[in-house]
């Protein structure tokens, strides 16, 4: 036990006394705000109801409604703070906090001693006894060495001399683990974190950062980010910290819903929704490209990279090729062009029907456009054109509004239907009958002209899939057949996606978001350029935090860090941009790690974390029946210690198969793109699904020369390996992938099924 370690127990106990004092006060205060709110709440409805019945009162009750809105939005918000609180609070209780530094400021004569957990707490004379671990100064916990350190305020740098620095583990209040250390963070708490078994919620590291990842969680001067990292190195954790520093830095100007994260699928997002909650802090918002993509083509079956992953394998090379020109950034500045160069003639507009018959003919549509000045930016004239049809709709409303059929079609109103027609007006409320006859008829109208107005409203009189697809025509005619004919089967190619919204917006003038401040992309690397220009146009005010692992890459060609940050700074005009490696690799044992860098052409960059645990299996087997066998023993052997197992695969018809012959044997689940939680037992997944994630033991089975036979399977191999923390088998059915028998022996325990000659 370490010497102070009864001394620092009693500041624990201290610092717990004040904690429970600050909970009864703040639980107290928070039973008032609640009890407060259901009042307000009770208030406002009755005095909403009473506006809607008494007549004479409504400008007052209006206003009083009003305010009453407002009560009840900022007692929300007082009952929202206070709660939040709570939770903190609570939070410390458990475990006040994980690090001490003890720092002589320049100039002064007495060391300080400060310490840092997830949240700050001051005692009743304003002394920090917790600071947060956001805090400009409690950087130097992460990033400083003893000795003479710097760190950043708002008022400019400071220096000081670090003394001293401690990290204790603390559960329950009690003191389990403490010692003092001279490393950024150091090995010894990471190690039993990391020896821990997975969990279906990622956890928080902000007890251990490491000094490369806090450059990335605090890095508030770039407007792109480009984080490089190798499998397991913290990548996604780094950026659920970076948020939670983020909204702690600019909390006066930044709340999560400003900030959207792009995910690689459903259960990823699962996966990491604890984190920001676990300090303190709201989830930012969470979107996979594909949902992004449905809510913009509603009724078009937009394929999900996953799809596409499968479709790829049976993609001729001349397909394949189009389908690379489609992605590249050279594609949208093809269609910028295209745009710039637009004459009226070229438009694609279309009628604007009603009930079967044409309201504003395509020519009408045309000529309007027409009539603008050829000068005036295609946006512009665009939104005019739209402006005008509006103004002639409203005119035919009003026109149709006297038709004598309108007329009688009042007249014969039941009385139900009318007072549906007036609304919030009164009756009597008109100066003269006529004109509330008008209003009633107006409203008749407008009401069957509702669709006309969405359509111009939602620019449905331009046919956007024509014009894309007289753009292909021109410009990339070997791809327009294909379009076209998933149009005529409601299907859209993914690659054909980013570039259709594109030239939607570029002629609308629509689409963007500017209230979004910070865009995250996990897993980059599966991202097209033409989608990643498409993302920034969308999310024009956001800066970019970007997330990759080139060696990850399961559906686009590997490429070089620094070959891909200066494509990206080019397309995505990108001001100041950095590129952050992290090459140390913590979620594996060193056995796994070793082992899945030696998969890798430049394998000797990754750092494996010294972590021991068992080699990596090899079994090999000579057929059908024996690879089978073999996976079900080690199944068998897996879920004895364990209560999860992951056999991950290559695609979904693998994955199937596997189910097929397991289900039977154990509580199997076969998951698919639609499940959001993981359950325990046998889980089947393939490769893509897995992306992001851990497991305590994967398995992946046949790793065979025919299932992987060249260079192009490193990715996937690579990343199936990468997902295991603790053990990994492999299962080879007859001759091993090449990529494999270059492994050095010494690396992996192997065993057969069959005897060796
Ligand atoms: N500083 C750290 N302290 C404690 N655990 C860490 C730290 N950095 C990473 N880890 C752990 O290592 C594992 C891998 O981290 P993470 O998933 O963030 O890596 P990644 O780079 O996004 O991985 P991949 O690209 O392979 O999906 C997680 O279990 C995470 O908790």
């Amino acid at each position: 036990m370490h010497p102070e370690q009864p001394a620092e127990q009693v500041r624990v106990d201290k610092v717990e006394q004040v904690i429970a004092e600050h909970l009864t006060t703040t639980e107290l205060a928070h039973a008032k705000a609640k009890a407060e709110l259901s009042s307000v709440e009770r208030n406002y409805v009755q005095n909403a109801r009473i506006n809607t019945l008494e007549v004479d009162d409504r400008m007052e009750t209006n206003a009083e409604v009003q305010q009453q809105k407002q009560l009840v939005a900022k007692n929300v918000a007082d009952e929202e703070i206070l709660n939040r609180q709570l939770t903190t609070l609570k939070q410390l209780k458990k475990s006040p906090y994980f690090g001490r530094i003890d720092i002589l400021e320049t100039g002064e004569s007495q060391a300080e001693t400060l310490y840092i957990g997830t949240a700050s707490l001051v005692d009743d004379h304003q002394n920090f006894l917790i600071y947060d671990w956001r805090a400009p100064i409690s950087s130097i916990y992460y990033n400083g060495t003893l000795g003479q350190v710097e760190y950043e305020t708002p008022g400019g740098i400071q220096s000081a001399e670090l003394k001293k620095k401690r990290q204790f583990t603390i559960v329950n209040g009690q003191i389990t683990n403490m010692f003092d250390t001279n490393e950024t963070v150091g090995d010894e708490i990471l190690q039993s974190v990391l020896g821990q078994q997975s969990d279906e919620y990622m956890r928080n590291i902000v007890a251990t950062i490491q000094r490369e990842q806090n450059d990335i969680i605090r890095d508030t001067k770039h407007d792109l980010l480009l984080v490089q990292g190798v499998a397991g190195s913290g990548k996604t954790s780094a950026i659920l910290q970076r948020i939670a520093f983020l909204l702690y830095h600019s909390r006066t100007s930044l709340v999560a819903d400003q900030i959207i994260l792009f995910s690689p699928n459903r259960l990823f997002s699962h996966y990491i929704s604890e984190v920001l909650p676990s300090l303190g802090e709201r989830n930012m918002r969470q979107l996979t490209l594909a949902e992004f993509l449905s809510q913009r083509f509603q009724g078009l079956q937009v394929e999900s990279l996953f799809e596409r992953y499968e479709r790829k394998e049976s993609l001729s090379l001349g397909n394949q090729a189009l389908q690379a020109k489609k992605e590249a950034a050279a594609f949208m500045s093809e269609l910028e062009k295209y745009v710039n160069a637009l004459t009226s003639s070229k438009l694609c507009f279309t009628d604007i029907l009603l009930d079967g018959h044409v309201f504003f003919s395509k020519e009408e549509i045309y000529e309007t456009f027409a009539s603008l000045p050829a000068a005036m930016k295609i946006t512009h004239r665009f939104l005019e054109t739209k402006n005008l049809l509006i103004k002639r709709l409203k005119h035919r409303i009003n026109q149709e509004a006297q038709s004598e059929a309108v007329l009688e079609q009042v007249d014969s109103l039941s009385d139900a239907k009318y007072r549906k027609y007036l609304g919030t007006k009164r009756r009597g409320a008109f100066q003269e009958v006529a004109a509330e006859v008008e209003y009633i008829a107006k409203q008749i109208v407008k009401e069957r002209f509702a669709v006309i107005y969405d359509a111009i409203y939602n620019n449905h009189f331009i046919d956007i899939y024509e014009q894309y697809a007289a753009f292909l025509t021109t410009h990339l005619p070997e791809a327009a057949a294909t379009f076209n004919q998933n149009l005529e089967y409601h299907r859209l190619a993914l690659e054909d996606a980013a570039p259709l919204l594109y030239l939607r917006d570029l002629i609308t003038g629509e689409g963007q978001n500017n209230t979004i401040a910070h865009l995250f992309i996990d897993e980059v690397q599966d991202y097209s350029s033409a989608q990643l220009i498409y993302l920034k146009h969308v999310f024009p005010k956001a800066n970019l935090t970007l997330l990759g692992d080139g060696e990850q890459a399961l559906f686009n060609p590997l490429m070089q860090a620094q070959t891909m940050l200066t494509k990206l700074a080019t397309s995505l005009d990108a001001k100041k941009p950095r590129l952050i490696a992290l090459n140390k690799s913590y979620r594996s044992t060193s056995e796994i790690t070793n082992f899945m860098k030696a998969l890798l052409p430049d394998g000797d960059k990754v750092i494996a974390f010294s972590r021991p645990g068992p080699k990596p299996k090899l079994i090999f087997t000579q057929n059908a029946a024996e690879s089978l066998a073999s996976l079900k023993k080690e199944v068998t052997l897996r879920l004895t210690d364990s209560k999860q197992v992951a056999l991950i695969t290559k695609n979904l018809a693998e994955s199937k198969y596997l189910y097929e012959q397991l289900h039977r044997d154990f509580n199997t689940h076969l998951l698919t793109d639609g499940d959001r939680a993981l359950p325990s037992g046998l889980i089947i997944l393939p490769i893509y699904l897995a992306k992001g994630l851990e497991f305590d033991n994967v398995i992946s089975y046949d790793v065979s020369a025919s299932n992987y036979p060249d260079e192009e399977s490193i990715g996937i191999l690579y990343t199936i390996c990468s997902r295991a923390m603790h053990n990994l088998t492999l299962i080879t059915n007859g001759p091993v992938a090449p990529i494999l028998k270059k492994v050095a022996p010494h690396l992996y325990t192997s065993q057969h099924t069959f005897k060796l000659s």
